[in-house]
């Protein structure tokens, strides 16, 4: 798996998450607001690194993630960060050939043997969105929004960020978020069963903080068995997301993903028409 050590040196000064742990509870969140929390290369190695501290620390019984600022939970890759030739290409982080290890992100939250709470205070779109679907357990704002937008603008996450899905929200509903780009709000997340609870803005820190409270009173080996236990059962879809992310490594480096790149960064309508040859 990962090796932390080198990780630490590599992530010595955190820039792209602020990190806490708090009487059991190791809190992440992901702080980069002025871009909404999309991540880049950076952010995910750091947040690789937090995961493995957390899963390192025995006092640590539950996570929690997070992301900075009232807008958003995180909105997938960062758009203006990514390259002409292939991804997000930062000096680093070469997973999947796309410059973001975030299958080693997405297997980390799942096989860290303690629940991962999202709490999620604002758009959870693309990745981000991808990222809320692989936690144990998702608290969300009631303003929050949800969806995934890789067809829009030339990207996918045909691994958990689909096959997952479909398992959680059933196949009809999850081709629907994938193929339509729409956004959903908290409440229609909570009745699809994406989301497990919905509270005002104002309360989701002390919802999400009762929760994790909640679950340190449980015995850490019990919960340990029954997150792999529920793991296992979608075990399979790690094969997936590794051909997924290597086709996306291809896709990246074809005019047709970098036409819904370019659309998004000059706000302009995107034009797939062309490809549809
Ligand atoms: C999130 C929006 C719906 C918010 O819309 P709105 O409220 O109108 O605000 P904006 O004015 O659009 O945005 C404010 C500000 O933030 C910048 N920004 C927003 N999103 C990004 C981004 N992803 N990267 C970089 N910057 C971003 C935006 O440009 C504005 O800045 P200004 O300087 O003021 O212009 C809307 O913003 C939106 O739809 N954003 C795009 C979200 C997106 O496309 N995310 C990536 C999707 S890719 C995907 O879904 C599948 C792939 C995938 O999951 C994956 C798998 C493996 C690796 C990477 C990814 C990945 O996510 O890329």
């Amino acid at each position: 798996m990962i090796n932390n050590l080198a990780a630490k040196q590599e992530v010595s000064e955190l820039q792209d998450i602020l990190y806490e742990k708090n009487e059991g509870a190791a809190t992440i969140t992901i702080n980069r607001p002025k871009s909404l929390n999309a991540f880049r290369g950076r952010t995910i190695r750091e947040l690789i690194w937090a995961f493995r501290d957390a899963w390192d620390d025995n006092r640590i019984g539950v996570v929690i993630l997070t992301g900075a600022g009232e807008r958003a939970f995180c909105v997938g890759g960062d758009q203006k960060e990514k390259g002409d030739e292939g991804g997000y290409d930062d000096n680093g982080g070469l997973g999947g050939g796309i410059g973001l290890e975030i299958e080693n992100l997405h297997q980390i939250i799942r096989n860290i043997p303690k629940p991962v709470i999202a709490s999620v205070n604002g758009y959870a779109i693309g990745g981000g969105h991808v990222l809320h679907v692989v936690c144990d357990l998702t608290i969300a704002a009631d303003t929050a929004k949800f969806g995934q937008s890789g067809p829009k603008v030339g990207s996918y996450d045909a691994g958990f960020g689909s096959a997952y899905l479909a398992r959680i929200v059933g196949e009809k509903k999850a081709r629907e978020i994938w193929y339509l780009c729409e956004q959903y709000t908290a409440h229609e997340c909570k009745e699809m069963g994406l989301v497990n609870k919905v509270v005002p803005a104002s309360e989701l820190r002390q919802a999400t903080q009762e929760w994790a409270e909640k679950i340190l009173q449980k015995s850490p080996t019990a919960l340990r068995m029954l997150k792999a236990s529920f793991n296992a059962d979608s075990a399979n879809i790690q094969g997936i997301s590794q051909l997924a992310m290597g086709s996306l490594a291809m896709f990246y480096n074809t005019p047709e993903s970098n036409e819904g790149k370019e659309a998004f960064l000059e706000k302009r309508p995107v034009d797939f028409n062309k490809f549809r040859v």
